[in-house]
């Protein structure tokens, strides 16, 4: 690791907008979320592989009223979201640093009203490690509420038509779902939606840059 990933490393870890469960084993805050860190009963959105969180930090600037915790395993680039929510004085929004294969150890049955999938990784060559594959949606399903929501944005032709089967194949209700996110929007939606398609993260902008069409869907797997 380069002196300044190990800087922000070592730095965000003070953060207290910053949890670092140790895995595997269940996290004191699993169920407390609410309780311990928000003080409010507020609905909980998670961003699973948030990178440097932007999104999240975006969001909830848009969402008062909704909590938002940032989960990544690179602790050094969440760094870059927690300074800003610090400096915005935004408390409605965490970071949890973990595997989301252990995501379970940290957030209690029912604990979480969305989650967000933000450019996930394709895994081209490894199907099952998709971020919508039947052992991870197993995972969300167990925290999230009845009725609760999953999301994805995505540049990536392979993980946008594996999901879509996925959707097919399980029976999930599909809620939206575009191949041209930015290309669709209706134009009847209301202001804040529209900003929430236009909060961009790191890799959405890398990939606009590059010509990349960006997908997106919407579903419920209860
Ligand atoms: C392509 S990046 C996208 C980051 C961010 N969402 C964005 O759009 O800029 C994928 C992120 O997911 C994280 N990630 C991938 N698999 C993960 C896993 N199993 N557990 C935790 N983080 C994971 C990576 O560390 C990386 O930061």
């Amino acid at each position: 690791m380069g002196k300044d990933k190990l800087r922000r490393f070592a730095a965000v870890k003070e953060f207290p907008n910053f949890f670092e469960p140790e895995i595997p084993k269940e996290y004191h805050m699993k169920g407390r979320w609410r309780s311990d860190y928000f003080k409010n009963d507020n609905p909980i959105v998670l961003e699973l592989g948030c990178g440097k969180g932007e999104y999240s930090v975006g969001l909830a600037q848009h969402f008062p009223d909704k909590n938002f915790i940032g989960v990544d395993i690179k602790g050094s680039r969440m760094y870059i979201g927690a300074v800003q929510a610090l400096e915005m004085q935004l408390k409605n929004v965490a970071f949890c640093r973990t595997k989301i294969d252990f995501i379970n150890d940290c957030f209690a049955e029912n604990e979480v009203d969305e989650i967000w999938l933000t450019f996930s990784d394709p895994q081209r060559k490894k199907p099952n490690k998709r971020l919508t594959a039947p052992p991870f949606i197993n995972r969300y399903r167990k925290l999230l509420k009845p009725g609760g929501i999953v999301q994805l944005k995505t540049d990536s032709d392979i993980l946008f038509e594996y999901t879509e089967e996925q959707i097919k194949e399980h029976n999930y209700e599909c809620l939206e779902l575009t191949w041209d996110l930015y290309g669709e929007l209706p134009e009847n939606l209301d202001q804040t939606t529209k900003d929430i398609f236009h909060i961009k993260t790191h890799y959405e902008k890398l990939f606009t840059a590059k010509g990349s069409v960006i997908k997106y869907c919407k579903f419920r797997i209860h």
